[in-house]
Formats: structure tokens, C-alpha cells, sequence
């Protein structure tokens, strides 16, 4: 039983905002994102990256569309150090791209830094002290004058390093580390003080990012905090606001969000919400939630398979199979109302109108995810799903009451095996049980003739291992077929319903099915299909299936042989 929690815990006090502006806003053009991967991300990492495996991850950002990447820690790391000078030396940074790298505020650890970066031609500096009470008191025994102070010194060495190398464009970024427990007054205290001595300009912007280190309150509180400093700040035209969400309390993704409706002009997050403790923010999914909603995020998720394995392999961290957008499951139907409704989705598809699939919020295949994973089938499954991947993998247009009859058979195999039933499973359960099905009864040959409207069938038929020759006559094939096989079947046959299409898709492009249904006497009617390349074979061959089915050929040939 949990200890109760209110001797121990406070609550987080709400913000003083009562005309706050951002509830009623949308967001209608995506952040600058900046991407903390090889910086934030690496850092929570159990084995750190190596300098190949950055560069590797520092392509892939690039391939993506990030413009911002902060790439490392170069004072406090060797490798990190080393990478600064081989994307520089190397020239791996695009002209359109800036690297960023983090720096405590100690001048040692500045002038590193900024030697680091030599030759770059844009680079981002971002210098960091911690701002809240638990910080300036239990950490640095400090107090709001002394942690001031700090900011305002590591500024004037930042500003002092910087100069000595004026080939490089320099932007300068300044985080009140724990900005999400600061007050706010003396958060804007210090940025204040920072900017005033940074002097930045709208044309020479710096960045404010203001991170909540450690998410402590609900994302409306995060909103109000950036909203407030966003209407308060000094300079606000020359800065750049950005927003740095933890995920402690896993809500992360709503917190940038509001923060951006709020006035955040920035996101630095990480691919997949890694990062310390419950991670970053996740780019992934704050650029897909903009996406969905008709607004391009600017940066190319259009194979998420890769990216997703791309970040598994770097972090050695598996992405979890329920994971938006990304995760192995999360295209996936296995419930039958589901796959009943995302099967109808499908079919009332219109092309080059707005997505409206019900149950997913997302084209998969605009993630570059294939159809095929979108509906799964257990024992959980109805009919829809399995007409689904019969007809997206194979070309099967099953009829609605097939649909129910062969079911069954599904039913019965994954209760029996308790395991999902591939679509592989499925159409050889289809086979077995109606297009190679090994029964009493087979076609071998068949002839048509035509004549004024009607037609002759010569049927060369296995009946039991006996081949039998069967003659019809009718106004079509299938009632010609009818007639010949009604001599071998003991009740009359009736046909209740049929169907026909070519099949555009799977290994049998270019071939005909027919779904034939038939009443034999008073009993159920019994459902028969048969693929060929002509479509009259493909009639016939599935009459001798639904006679074979039946049950009635063994009797009805027993009586002709007699
Ligand atoms: C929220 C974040 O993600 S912040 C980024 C955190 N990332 C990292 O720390 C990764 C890289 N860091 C490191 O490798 C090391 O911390 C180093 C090399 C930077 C510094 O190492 P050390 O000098 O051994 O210090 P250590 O790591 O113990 O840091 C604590 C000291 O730094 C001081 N410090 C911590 N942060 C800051 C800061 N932003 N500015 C100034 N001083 C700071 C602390 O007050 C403490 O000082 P003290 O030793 O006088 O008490
Ligand atoms: C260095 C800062 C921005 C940080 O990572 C944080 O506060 O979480
Ligand atoms: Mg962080």
C-alpha cells in the first residue's frame, strides 16, 4: 500500500495568468526543432555513443531536415570533442545546417568549448546554470543574487571566447536550467541580465530556452510559465524563445504543444523521447501530431521504419512497439470491430480527398508503413479482417456471407493454436478449404460450345479416383455446369448467388475468381470458389467446389456408378 502522500508532496501552485491567450490558439507553422539526440539523448545513454556511430546519427538528422543539432558537451567529453572537429574538418555540416554544443558556465569549460568549434561557420553556444530554489539551495548553496551572478559571468566569458574567433557566426544560447521550478519573476530577472549583456538584435537573435529540466506540473502550467515570460521579457524581438521538455510525468508532447500555442518559437526534444530519465520530448511524434493535422512539420518521417531503426541501433534503446506513429504495433488491427471499420475505411476510400479511415489517425503509408500491418488477426478477429488481407495481399474480393462461412475456419485455427494467423495462414486456409481443395470430386477438362443463346458444357470430372464424362446444357455456363453435375448430386441444385472478378494484385495477377453459392434441397446454402484463367473454368471450378463441399457428389456419384 502506498504511504499516504501529502506530508510528503506538494502540489504544483497554479500561475497567475488570468488573461492568458494561448487555450484559444492553434498552431499553424511548425517550431524551429532542435534536436538534443547526440547531446541530451546521448548523455542517458548506458554506453554513449562512439564518434562513428554520432556521425552516422548526425547524417540521419540532417537527411530528416533538422537545421539545429546540438551535437555534444566538447568540454566535458573526448569523443564529443573529437566530433566537433571532424564535422567541421570534414566539412559534414550543411551550409542551411548549425551545430550546437553545451557548456556549464566555467570559463575552463567555455574556452574548450568554443575552441571546439574552429572554422565552423554558424555555431550555437549554449551555456547553462540552474535557476531554482533546490538548486541555488541544496546544490550550489547559493542564493538568487549568486546563481544571477553566475549567468551573467558565463555570458561575459561566452562573449569574451566568441570574440577571438569573429570568422565564425556565433548565436548564443542561455538556459535558466530548471526554468520549470523557477519563479518566474526571478527567471525573467535572469534573462534579463543575460540578454542585456549579450545585447542580441532582430537581425543577431539569441535563444532563450527555458526547459523544464524536470516536468512538475501539467502541461497548461508549462503553457502559462512560457506564456508569461513570453508577454514579460526584455528584447522579446531579439530572442528567440525556446522550450525544452522533460517527460517526467509523460506529458511531454502536450507541454510543447501548449508551450508553442503559448509563444515558443523553438522545440529541442529527441527522436523517440530519449533523453534523461523518462526522456525528451519527442520529436517524432510532435512533428507526426502537426502532420495530422494538415500542417508540414518540415522535417521527413516518410520512412519512420528506418528512422526508427536508425535510433534503436544508436541508442541501443528498442522503441516501443505501441509507440505513436513509429511503434510495430501501432498500425496494427487485431479486434474484429476494428478491422470491420478500417476494411470499410479502406473501400470508401476516395483518392486525393481527406483521409477519413476510421480508427487510424494516419495514412500508414505516408510513414512509409505498408498496408499489410494494419490488420492483424487473432481469436480476436472478425470477418473484416480477414477479407481485409485476403483482398489487400491476394486480390480477393470475398462476398459478405463467404466472408462469415469462411471465418469459421479462421476461428477455429487461432483458438486452436492460440497464435495470430498470418495472412500467409489464412489464404492456405482458403486454399485448402475451397480453391485446392483435395476432395471427392475434381474438374479435369472442360469444353464450351455456343449456340443461339445457349450454351453446351463437356465436363471431364475425377469422381472418387473414376473419371466421368458429363454433358449440360443452358442459358450460361453456369446453369450449363448446373445441369451436368445435377446427374451426380442426389438433391437439386440451386444457384443463390454469384460473383466474379479479376484478380489485380498477388501471385495470381491476371486470373479470374468466381464465388458461387448454392442451396442443395432444403439444406444451408453452400458457398464454392474456383480461380482460373478463364472465366468459365473459373465458374465451373467453383460449382464443383461448392458441389464437392456439400457432401452430396459422394452420394450422387455412389447412385450414378450404381
Ligand atoms: C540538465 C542537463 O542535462 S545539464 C547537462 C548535463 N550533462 C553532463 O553533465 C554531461 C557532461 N558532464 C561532465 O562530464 C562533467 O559534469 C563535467 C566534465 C562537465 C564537469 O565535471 P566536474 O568538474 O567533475 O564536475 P561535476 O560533474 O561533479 O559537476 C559538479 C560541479 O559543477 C558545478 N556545476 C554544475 N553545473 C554547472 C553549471 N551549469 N555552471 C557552473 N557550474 C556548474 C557544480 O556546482 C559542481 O561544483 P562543485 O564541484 O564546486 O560543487
Ligand atoms: C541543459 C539543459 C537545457 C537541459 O538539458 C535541461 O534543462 O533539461
Ligand atoms: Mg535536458
Amino acid at each position: 500500500m502506498l504511504d499516504q502522500p501529502s506530508s510528503k508532496y506538494r502540489a504544483f501552485p497554479p500561475i497567475d495568468l488570468p488573461d492568458r491567450q494561448w487555450p484559444s490558439r492553434t498552431i499553424e507553422r511548425p517550431p524551429v526543432w532542435m534536436s538534443t539526440d547526440l547531446r541530451d539523448g546521448n548523455q542517458a545513454l548506458i554506453d554513449p555513443m562512439s564518434v562513428a556511430t554520432k556521425l552516422k546519427f548526425f547524417k540521419a538528422l540532417v537527411q530528416m531536415g533538422f537545421k539545429e543539432i546540438e551535437v555534444g558537451f566538447p568540454s566535458a567529453s573526448q569523443t564529443d570533442y573529437d566530433l566537433v572537429r571532424l564535422l567541421i574538418e570534414e566539412n559534414h555540416i550543411p551550409e542551411d545546417v548549425t551545430i550546437e554544443v553545451l557548456t556549464q558556465a566555467r570559463q575552463e569549460l567555455i574556452e574548450r568549448t568554443v575552441e571546439s568549434l574552429q572554422g565552423a561557420r554558424r555555431a550555437i553556444v549554449h551555456m547553462y546554470n540552474p535557476t531554482a530554489p533546490d538548486f541555488r539551495e541544496i546544490v550550489y548553496r547559493s542564493d538568487k543574487a549568486g546563481v544571477k551572478a553566475l549567468a551573467e559571468q558565463g555570458t561575459r566569458w561566452v562573449q569574451e571566447a566568441t570574440a577571438r574567433y569573429p570568422d565564425t557566426q556565433w548565436v548564443y544560447q542561455y538556459s535558466p536550467e530548471v526554468f520549470s521550478g523557477t519563479e518566474l519573476a526571478f527567471a525573467k530577472e535572469v534573462v534579463d541580465a543575460v540578454t542585456a549583456i549579450w545585447q542580441p538584435t532582430p537581425d543577431r537573435k539569441m535563444i532563450i530556452n527555458l526547459p523544464a529540466t524536470v516536468e512538475m506540473s501539467t502541461p497548461n502550467t508549462y503553457a502559462d510559465q512560457i506564456e508569461w515570460m513570453h508577454r514579460h521579457i526584455e528584447r522579446r524581438d531579439s530572442v528567440v524563445i525556446s522550450v525544452h521538455p522533460h517527460n517526467d510525468r509523460g506529458t511531454a508532447v502536450a507541454a510543447a504543444e501548449l508551450a508553442v500555442m503559448a509563444g515558443a518559437d523553438r522545440v529541442e526534444g529527441c527522436l523517440f523521447g530519449n533523453g534523461e530519465r523518462t526522456g525528451n520530448v519527442d520529436l517524432v511524434t510532435l512533428a507526426l501530431n502537426l502532420y495530422t493535422q494538415g500542417v508540414h512539420p518540415g522535417l521527413d518521417f516518410s520512412q519512420i521504419d528506418q528512422v526508427r531503426q536508425l535510433v534503436e541501433e544508436c541508442n541501443k534503446i528498442p522503441v516501443h512497439p505501441r509507440h505513436p506513429y513509429a511503434g510495430e504495433l501501432v498500425f496494427t488491427a487485431f479486434s474484429g470491430s476494428h478491422q470491420d471499420a478500417i476494411k470499410k475505411g479502406f473501400a470508401a476510400r476516395v483518392a486525393d480527398s481527406y483521409w477519413r479511415v476510421p480508427y487510424l489517425p494516419v495514412d500508414p503509408a505516408d510513414l512509409g508503413r505498408s498496408y499489410e500491418s494494419v490488420v492483424r488477426v487473432n481469436s480476436q478477429s472478425g470477418k473484416g479482417g480477414i477479407a481485409f488481407l485476403l483482398a489487400q495481399e491476394y486480390g480477393l474480393d470475398i462476398p459478405r456471407r463467404l466472408q462469415i462461412e469462411f471465418s469459421r475456419f479462421v476461428q477455429a485455427y487461432t483458438d486452436a493454436s492460440g497464435k495470430e494467423a498470418t495472412s500467409a495462414d489464412i489464404f492456405s486456409l482458403f486454399e485448402r478449404e475451397y480453391l485446392k481443395r483435395e476432395g471427392a470430386i475434381e474438374c479435369r477438362h472442360i469444353e464450351q460450345h455456343s449456340r443461339d443463346d445457349q450454351v453446351t458444357l463437356a465436363l471431364e470430372v475425377l469422381i472418387n479416383d473414376q473419371a466421368v464424362h458429363l454433358d449440360g446444357l443452358g442459358t450460361g455456363p453456369v446453369a450449363a455446369a448446373v445441369q451436368a453435375l445435377q446427374t451426380k448430386v442426389a438433391v437439386p441444385m440451386q444457384v443463390v448467388d454469384y460473383h466474379e472478378h479479376a484478380i489485380s494484385g498477388g501471385g495470381a495477377a491476371g486470373e479470374a475468381v468466381s464465388y458461387i453459392e448454392v442451396k442443395f434441397g432444403e439444406h444451408p446454402p453452400v458457398f464454392g470458389v474456383g480461380r482460373d484463367k478463364s472465366i468459365v473454368a473459373a465458374a465451373v471450378k467453383a460449382l464443383i467446389n461448392a458441389v464437392d463441399r456439400s457432401g452430396y457428389a459422394n452420394q450422387g456419384a455412389a447412385t450414378a456408378c450404381a
